[in-house]
């Protein structure tokens, strides 16, 4: 009695991204996960904005499967007509009308799937757009106490398995649910007595799915893992051919294939396994509700309160209910899934916007003023202790210290990446608070040493920064931080794809691409944090030139690694756990003979023994 449209692939619960806990290391804050009704509630909100398209796709699936529903009693009449021996002539009307509801029947729910794939598509749409918007607008602080997996996970994981589950599972899942809905309908209108011995399988069905779901989801997930383990090892053994040889690793590496082999296929099998006890005990509820059925008919036959054609109709209903039932039960789990992920999804676009104040201060200039500045990224050890510090508009200034001092965290918290744990800093006069989160992505620009070459044209990479920059504006800005050369030496120039996919830029050019994108945004602070230490000595030269070029007309804060680029600086701040403790020119640090002045001599002791030339000595490790 199995469906003749049983899946033929076994079913893959998939243990959801976002069951509490998963992939989540300790000590971090995931981003928030939506629940069962706020879930609801946001796909209702996509949903009311689409009534007409959501009535007309529901509308012409419960169309088709009414129309479907009538084969039953056609037959059922059909068996009345050859019991009462009328001939054969009597049965042309109904076959035609068969045939109508049929064709009808084919019509309807090809266009009502249709039209609720494409209802889901465009609601999933609206929601991934509103994702990726807040998601954007996230502020780093919120992703870094997340780690930025969870983000990751969620706008890949989540939205591959909502899209694949929108796409093959929902227009099934909605026909199947409406189906057994009609029929239940249908048998009711026929006799309630039928729908009651309909009902005697329920029982089976819900504890096939409470005995299936439990037991599957671990092994799938098992087997997943599994797979990805002989992936690898896979990978490793093959990949390393010649070293697996000549080490005489041979045996040992066969044996760890077959071992992670057999994890594997032991899973799977368990998993088949599974499967089937599925779907024997379907066929236990189809046995019980079939029998209860014809019993039934035969009874209410017997007492003639329905005819032999209505007790037929109803046996051919029960029968009926075989695909969608199953099919139901099937796509239960990938519903479960999806709902996770949608309640991920949501948990993240429904965070609230990023606010600016009502009226928005304005920076008087390029100046920088941190006063009293603390931070502690974990209560109780401070980074930043009570930081003062001023720069003035148009001035460069180098911070140097030893690895830890908490130079990246003070360059990010004059970049408004993170919000400080006490005391304030103010961009161009006006509080950051006062300039909101839009005003001082105006204001200050961060370049780090993670640049980022997004995928597509070199230019439109550029034009992030400005958006609607003309070709001479993008060319005098490569021309100013020293691109230009290799940019019109590209295969197709600026119009080059460049990124994920296509030309590989080096380590230097992805660089100078962030600072031509400074030039072009052109804000009054900027921040370099180790914009040119990651380079190597030929690269780090022209970063530093063009570095300098970019910084013209506005005021620079360079994170320094290398001290001749501290060195040309008008000003060297060195910071040591957390405080400032020395600020001045080259010269005069050098002639104090502080921490500065060792570091220097140290980095000079270096240079003469040849042994470092790029970097600068690091006395302590924090
Ligand atoms: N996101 C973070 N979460 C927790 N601790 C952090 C974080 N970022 C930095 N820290 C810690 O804060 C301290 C200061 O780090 P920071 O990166 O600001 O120093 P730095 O002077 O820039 O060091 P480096 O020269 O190595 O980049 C270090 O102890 C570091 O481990």
């Amino acid at each position: 009695m199995t469906p003749a449209n049983e899946p033929a692939a076994p079913p893959q619960p998939t243990a959801a991204a976002g069951e509490p806990g998963a992939g989540a290391a300790p000590g971090r804050v995931i981003l928030p996960v939506a629940s069962g009704a706020q879930t609801l509630a946001a796909v209702g909100a996509l949903l009311r904005g689409r009534r007409l398209q959501t009535f007309t796709a529901v509308g012409v699936l419960t169309l088709g499967t009414g129309i479907g529903l009538l084969t039953a009693p056609i037959l059922g009449r059909m068996v009345d007509l050859v019991a009462g021996q009328r001939g054969a002539a009597s049965l042309t009307v109904p076959m035609v009308l068969l045939l109508v509801v049929a064709v009808g029947r084919g019509a309807a729910t090809g266009l009502g799937s249709a039209l609720v794939a494409r209802l889901g598509e465009t609601v999933l749409a609206g929601l991934r757009e509103r994702f990726i918007d807040r998601a954007l607008n996230l502020p780093l602080e919120r992703v870094e106490q997340a780690g930025s997996g969870d983000l990751t996970s969620r706008v890949t994981g989540d939205v591959t398995l909502i899209t694949r589950v929108v796409r093959q599972a929902l227009p099934e899942f909605t026909t199947a649910l409406l189906t057994i809905v009609l029929t239940l309908a249908g048998l009711a209108v026929l006799d309630w007595r039928f729908l009651a011995a309909v009902l005697l399988a329920v029982p089976v069905h819900v504890l096939t799915v409470r005995w299936y779901i439990p037991r599957a989801v671990p092994v799938y997930a098992a087997h997943r893992v599994a797979n990805g383990a002989l992936q690898h090892q896979l990978l490793d053994s093959v990949g390393g051919v010649r070293t697996v040889r000549a080490f005489r690793l041979t045996d040992q590496h066969a044996k760890l294939l077959e071992s992670r082999s057999r994890e594997a296929v032991d899973l799977a099998l368990r998993g088949i396994r599974l499967v089937s006890g599925f779907f024997s005990r379907l066929n236990l509820a189809e046995f019980i509700g079939l029998a209860a059925v014809l019993v039934t008919g035969f009874l209410l036959v017997g007492n003639g309160s329905v005819s032999i054609g209505t007790a037929t109709a109803a046996a051919l209903y029960f029968h009926s209910l075989f695909n969608p039932v199953n099919a139901a039960l099937f796509l239960i789990d990938d519903a479960q899934s999806a709902g996770a992920s949608l309640a991920r999804l949501v948990g993240v676009s429904d965070l609230p916007a990023e606010e600016d104040p009502a009226d928005a201060a304005r920076p008087a200039d390029g100046s920088v003023r941190v006063r009293e500045l603390s931070h502690a990224y974990a209560s109780g050890h401070p980074v930043l202790d009570a930081v003062d510090l001023e720069v003035r508009d148009g001035e460069r200034v180098a911070l140097v210290g030893a690895s830890g001092a908490g130079k990246t965290t003070l360059a990010k918290l004059i970049a408004g990446v993170h919000r400080p744990t006490g005391g304030s800093v103010e961009l161009g006069g006006a509080d950051t608070r006062a300039l909101g989160p839009a005003g001082v992505r105006r204001a200050v620009t961060l370049i780090s040493q993670e640049v980022h070459v997004f995928a597509g044209p070199l230019a439109e990479d550029l034009r992030l920064a400005r958006p609607g920059a003309t070709d001479a504006e993008i060319t005098a800005a490569l021309a100013r931080v020293d691109a230009l050369t290799w940019v019109e030496a590209l295969p197709e120039g600026a119009a080059t794809v460049v990124g994920e996919g296509g030309h590989r830029l080096t380590v230097t050019q992805a660089q100078q691409l962030a600072l031509a994108r400074l030039v072009l945004a052109d804000p009054p602070v900027a921040i370099l944090d180790e914009a040119t230490a990651d380079a190597g000595s030929a690269g780090a030269r022209t970063l530093e030139g063009a570095a300098l070029r970019a910084l013209e007309g506005r005021t620079g804060l360079m994170v320094a690694h290398r001290l001749p680029q501290a060195a040309t600086a008008d000003r060297i701040v060195v910071l040591d756990r957390g405080r400032v403790v020395e600020s001045g020119t080259h010269a005069a640090l050098v002639a104090a003979g502080g921490s500065y002045a060792a570091l220097w001599s140290a980095w000079s002791d270096s240079r003469r023994t040849g042994a470092e030339e790029a970097a600068v000595p690091r006395p302590r490790e924090a």
